[in-house]
């Protein structure tokens, strides 16, 4: 029986998503499956996502395993992938999109709305440091990094050193979902009001740039979502359009409803104070890949020309300067 290697990082979110996966693929493959953990520089180093710059961190590792011939796979968070072509790589498949939101995980189940006046807000993103601030200018937002339960610890955990406490932390849907931690949620926040990160709540299916092995095909196939994969290719194109890194403070909406797909993008001032947004719709011939792709692109080109017109260049550092 041929086999399937399954890359993955060693995280708890990441070997949740890579099992699931791995699961999936299991039925609709006729191969034997491993799962081989790839340490990762954004696993070990704790200096802040700002300061070791979003972009690739997390993937860069993984890929070279891939490249490496190490595994057949890739399992990444899409949102931690940057949007660039890789020269001997390709996005294989794109499953199912789960929750795009941010949640608030806050002592006592407060909402924001809720937190007393000065409370300690944690968070390593500068879209959602943006998003607090323009909500709740007097908020003391902390730069923390760390997974998702080191994260939470700081906020639940009863051995936590008074300085390190903090009243709540924002952290992704689908992450707390993936690990089981969706109890720790005190609020979903909208994506009308706090749009989120490109590609977040998506998983990105990378393999070498190469004819995989049939069962590799078949299993691709068998987790593709083609409607998932072009609301991310539109989210991703207004990243790769405004020449930004996935640590800029931008977010991006795009789903498919009904017969019209829609794009939605925001780009922040670092802090809050000024946000410039556009959103556009096209309506696809078709629900194949190919016409969805094509409205993806066309939403995308409308959206970042209004963004970049409407002086979202000016708003904020979109590039990582190293
Ligand atoms: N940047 C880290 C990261 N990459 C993916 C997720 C969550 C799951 C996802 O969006 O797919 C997280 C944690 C977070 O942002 O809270």
């Amino acid at each position: 029986m041929s086999v399937i290697r399954i890359g993955t990082r060693g995280s708890a979110l990441a070997l949740a998503q890579t099992k699931q996966i791995a699961e999936r693929i299991g039925k609709a493959a006729d191969a034997e499956i491993e799962i081989v953990t790839v340490t990762t520089q954004g696993d070990t180093d704790r200096a802040s996502l700002s300061e070791i710059g979003g972009t690739g961190v997390f993937a860069a590792a993984l890929r070279e395993a891939l490249v490496a011939g190490e595994c057949d796979l890739v399992v990444h968070s899409l949102k931690d992938l940057p949007t660039g072509d890789h020269p001997s790589l390709r996005l294989g498949a794109v499953p199912k999109r789960v929750d795009a939101r941010d949640a608030l995980c806050a002592r006592d189940g407060l909402t924001l709305a809720e937190l007393p006046e000065g409370a300690r807000v944690g968070t390593g993103s500068p879209r959602r440091i943006a998003q607090l601030l323009a909500k709740r200018p007097d908020l003391d937002v902390i730069d923390i990094r760390g997974n998702i339960d080191t994260r939470l610890g700081r906020v639940f955990s009863d051995d936590v050193a008074d300085a390190d406490r903090l009243d709540a932390v924002v952290l992704a849907a689908a992450g707390l979902a993936r690990i089981a931690r969706g109890d720790a949620v005190s609020e979903y926040f909208s994506l009308t009001s706090w749009p989120t990160a490109p590609g977040q709540g998506a998983l990105a299916l990378e393999v070498r740039d190469e004819r995989g092995s049939r069962e590799l095909e078949k299993a691709l196939a068998a987790v593709e979502h083609v409607s998932t994969r072009a609301a991310v290719t539109a989210e991703r194109l207004v990243l790769a359009g405004l020449e930004a890194g996935c640590s800029a403070p931008v977010a991006a909406t795009a789903f498919l409803e009904d017969e019209l797909f829609f794009l939605s993008a925001s780009v922040y001032s670092s802090d809050g104070t000024r946000r410039v947004t556009s959103a556009h719709a096209a309506s696809p011939e078709s629900r194949s890949a190919a016409h969805l792709a094509e409205a993806a692109h066309d939403v995308a080109v409308r959206v970042v020309d209004e963004l970049l017109g409407n002086g979202a260049g000016d708003l904020a550092p979109l590039e990582r300067t190293p």
